[in-house]
């Protein structure tokens, strides 16, 4: 699907694209999420982890956390992605930790707005989760220095959303889609 329709274009009624980013640590549900809004607003759907270098990769599949210098030209590329797409007319939700605030500010320099939701919960339950996570490259072990770097949105940032991560997917999913005005439908008629 394309996010033409999640941004409900219709004739001489174009809105602008919206580009969302469901940010957190690793486990904490990204990437499901942003499928299941992908899903139902019709944005088109990246995995922020797919634009890390090989190398990267490597550091993280041998326990290493990534530190700034390997995350800019990461965070720049994804900020050119969304800016590309939004050129395009094409709205996106991306699944990326961003998990410090200089990060986010990287992304927010790609598309003229960008909307967070932050996945946040327990480090309990993120971590059964990601013990149960079956052929990803990335170690529960890793899962501290995640949580120890991690900026919840700050005052004086941009506000974002914050939902519950203990709750089931597709109440993030439709939670997400009804507070930032994504329904296809609802954009549709308020265009
Ligand atoms: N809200 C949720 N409730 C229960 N399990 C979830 C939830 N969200 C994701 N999961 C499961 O937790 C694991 C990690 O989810 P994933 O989407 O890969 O997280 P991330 O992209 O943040 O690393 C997966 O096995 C997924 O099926
Ligand atoms: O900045 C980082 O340290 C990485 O991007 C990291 O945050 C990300 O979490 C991993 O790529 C694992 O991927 P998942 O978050 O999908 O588990």
């Amino acid at each position: 699907m394309t996010g033409e329709q999640g941004a409900g274009a219709g004739p001489g009624r174009r809105q602008p694209p919206r580009h969302v980013v469901v940010m957190g640590v690793s486990g904490a549900g990204k990437t499901t999420v942003a499928r299941g809004i992908s899903d139902l607003a019709g944005l088109t759907f990246a995995e922020a982890d797919e634009f890390h270098s090989e190398a990267n990769v490597a550091r993280m599949r041998s326990g290493v956390p990534l530190d700034d210098a390997a995350r800019w030209p990461w965070l720049r590329a994804l900020a050119d992605w969304m800016a590309t797409r939004d050129a395009e007319g094409v709205s996106t939700v991306l699944a990326c930790s961003a998990l410090k605030r200089s990060y986010r500010d990287v992304l927010r320099q790609g598309p003229p707005s960008v909307d967070f939701v932050h996945l946040d919960g327990t480090a309990e339950v993120i971590r059964e989760r990601m013990a149960r996570r079956a052929g990803h490259y990335m170690p529960a072990s890793l899962l501290d220095s995640q949580l120890a770097i991690l900026e919840r949105f700050e005052p004086g940032e941009p506000s974002g959303l914050v939902l519950d991560v203990s709750l089931p997917p597709e109440q993030l999913v439709s939670a997400a889609v009804d507070r930032l005005g994504l329904r296809t439908g609802a954009a549709a008629v308020g265009g």
